[in-house]
């Protein structure tokens, strides 16, 4: 069946880990493959479909894969989907230095699932959003941007919640729901 056997392909060890979290007890199995797949640039779905494409075409079946993206309100959404290269080069303290002079610090955290059904398709994208805004970072530096953003509503950045409380209101669990209620559909 679609949704029971789905590899997820990713390079993210902490990806896969909120991934099975969140899944948790809905009966969906995920088998993580890292695979290296060069990422486009683009919009997010440009991206996203980029990268899943290729991922189907390599492992010549069904995946699914995940792309998120960083955005910025006062810089028209970027870095988005190039944060990870922003992390490497910036870090946290160069994310914040990047909005100095600017009237908003207020922030975007974009989660985009891709799955294909085989090579030859074309991937369906489920997305979601969580608003937020950009700090000075605090909490434990254990994944990525989490210490520089604070989801609105909450006084802690991603990095000082628990798991279940970040993987209850993140931009991954968003768009999870939506990916789950679509495989759900192809098994019915
Ligand atoms: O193999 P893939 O799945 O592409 O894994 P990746 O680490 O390359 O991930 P992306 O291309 O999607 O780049 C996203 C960047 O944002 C980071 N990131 C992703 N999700 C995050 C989250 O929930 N909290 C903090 N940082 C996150 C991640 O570590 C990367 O630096
Ligand atoms: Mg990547």
């Amino acid at each position: 069946m679609a949704s029971n056997n789905l590899i997820f392909v990713t390079g993210n060890a902490n990806k896969l880990k909120e991934v099975r979290a969140i899944l948790g007890a809905s009966g969906v199995d995920i088998d993580s493959q890292e695979l290296d797949i060069p990422e486009v640039q683009g919009s997010t779905q440009e991206v996203a479909i980029a990268k899943c494409k290729r991922a189907a075409e390599l492992l010549r079946g069904p995946c699914i894969t995940e792309d998120t993206a960083l955005c910025f309100e006062a810089l028209n959404g970027l870095p988005g989907p190039y944060i990870k290269y922003f992390m490497q080069e910036i870090g946290h303290d160069g994310l914040n230095r990047l909005l100095v002079g600017f009237p908003t610090t207020n922030a975007w955290a974009l989660c985009t699932f891709a799955y294909s059904a085989g090579p030859g398709t074309e991937p369906v994208l489920f997305e979601g959003r969580t608003d937020g805004r950009i700090v000075p970072a605090r909490g434990e530096k254990k994944f990525g941007w989490d210490p520089v953003f604070e989801p609105t509503g909450f006084n802690q950045t991603y990095a000082e919640m628990s798991a279940e409380v970040k993987n209850k209101i993140s931009h991954r669990y968003r768009a999870l729901e939506k990916l789950q209620a679509y495989l759900r559909g192809l098994d019915a």
